[in-house]
């Protein structure tokens, strides 16, 4: 098993490139399906979840082509029903993308109930109530969803709860149904607008994406086109928070600012500067940091994505911080691993009380999930002393590069078997 070491207490220097976004790129993929075409897709991260992706469409008959390092050909038309069965989709939670757009193309599909970071209890009655109302029969069994109608008629359909995923779903499955389909109190976050410049750039008829009301004309025949995923707000506000927990000061390029002004604003809070500068931002950490209080909310408030690497930077910060997580309950898994490297926090349900200390210590610590392994390795850039982190295949889901990019930045980071 993979291992990650650390010898932290390095400033992070230079600049970094960020990588398209993981949570565009893995609602992309399933899309291609709609267009029964060619489409290729550019900016891709090279992380796991993209490589599962693109296993999962070959086997249903796709043909997949690496063009280039970041850029992948997907012809769909081989395509004629869609199955996914545990084996291949345990570790994402995208896979549950192949349910929307499968059922708006062969009017059905079967997919395995979805993976992904087990930060809460993660329903997905909101992709049901979305399918339902379009006329979909939706069945659950043996841990398989099923989903299939004779005809999907456009409707009103009100999400209980804002959710990125039901939200891209409903889109996918109504792109090509009958008349007109309002989706209200749908998410906001970048990645469903990118999803809807695709659907659209393929023959689809989609409007409002970024605001609270969707609305899908249905057509009947969608195409191939070419699309270039949105840069990985994630993994910028990753690199930002890392640089600024090692009094770092880098340059962090191709990213759209705007995605990231919830990030930037909670930085400077905390005495960091961050400035901007077309399409990148410079984060520079020159004095000592000041604790803050950190809730998490849907975009564009605080993504709930960056609560855990943030909340390693609150443990190296001056005084009391707080921080609520409002989206995930389960959200502070890698809380326990901080406090093996000498961290002060005390969570309370959704609560995590943070007071600061002057120095994290290396340690051994695994990772839970996805950004409870980014958490860790910012404590271990910060830390003093050497940092192993375990379970290191959460952390290549949804980071592209990671060792290079830190050694570029001048981190020592290796890894180990
Ligand atoms: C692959 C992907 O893009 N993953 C992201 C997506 O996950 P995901 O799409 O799973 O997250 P949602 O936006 O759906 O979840 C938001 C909240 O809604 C609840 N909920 C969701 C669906 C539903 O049918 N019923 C329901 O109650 C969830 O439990 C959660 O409390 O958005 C999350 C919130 O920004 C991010 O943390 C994940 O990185
Ligand atoms: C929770 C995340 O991913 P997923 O929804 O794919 O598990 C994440 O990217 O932080």
């Amino acid at each position: 098993m993979e291992k990650l070491i650390i010898e932290g207490g390095r400033k992070l220097q230079g600049e970094v490139e960020i990588s398209g976004f993981k949570n565009a790129a893995v609602a992309l993929i399933p899309a291609t399906v709609l267009a029964g075409n060619i489409c290729t897709i550019e900016n891709l991260p090279n992380i796991s979840d993209v490589s599962i992706l693109s296993k999962i469409l070959r086997g249903l008959g796709a043909k997949v082509y690496q063009k280039d390092e970041s850029v992948i050909e997907i012809d769909t038309k081989g395509i004629n029903s869609c199955f996914i069965d545990y084996e291949d989709a345990k570790d994402l939670r995208a896979s549950y993308y192949f349910l929307g757009a499968a059922l708006g193309r062969f009017k059905k599909a079967r997919v395995v109930y979805p993976g992904g970071c087990c930060i809460g209890s993660r329903p997905i009655d909101q992709h049901i109530k979305g399918f339902e109302a379009l006329g979909a029969q939706v069945n659950i069994e043996h841990g398989i969803i099923s989903v299939e109608a004779e005809r999907l008629i456009g409707t009103e359909i009100y999400l209980d709860v804002i959710s990125v995923g039901a939200t891209i779903n409903v889109m996918l499955a109504a792109t090509m149904a009958e008349g007109v389909t309002i989706l209200e109190n749908a998410a906001k976050e970048p990645h469903v607008v990118d999803v809807a410049n695709f659907l659209n750039c393929m023959g689809a008829n989609v409007k409002g994406a970024g605001t609270d009301t969707i609305k899908i004309e249905g057509v009947s025949q969608l195409k191939g086109c070419q699309h270039s995923v949105i840069p990985d707000q994630i993994e910028a506000g990753t690199y930002m928070i890392a640089t600024a927990a090692t009094s770092g000061d880098v340059l962090i390029n191709n990213i759209i600012p705007k995605h990231l002004e919830a990030i930037t604003a909670k930085l400077r809070e905390m005495g960091v500067e961050v400035s901007e500068n077309g399409d990148s931002l410079r984060v520079r950490a020159t004095q000592p940091l000041k604790n803050i209080n950190v809730k998490t909310l849907v975009y564009p408030g605080f993504p709930t994505d960056l609560q855990q690497p943030m909340s390693s930077l609150l443990t190296v910060a001056r005084g009391t911080g707080v921080i609520t997580e409002t989206i995930f309950e389960g959200r502070f898994k890698h809380v326990d691993e901080l406090k093996r490297m000498g961290a002060n926090v005390k969570v309370e349900g959704r609560i995590a009380v943070i007071q600061g200390v002057e120095k994290l210590m290396g340690a051994k610590v695994a990772a839970s999930d996805l950004r409870a392994g980014a958490a860790l390795v910012v404590a271990g850039l910060a830390a003093e002393g050497v940092t192993e982190i375990e379970n290191v295949h959460y952390i290549h889901r949804g980071y592209d590069r990671l060792y290079e990019k830190l050694i570029e930045l001048g981190a020592s980071i290796r890894k180990t078997y």
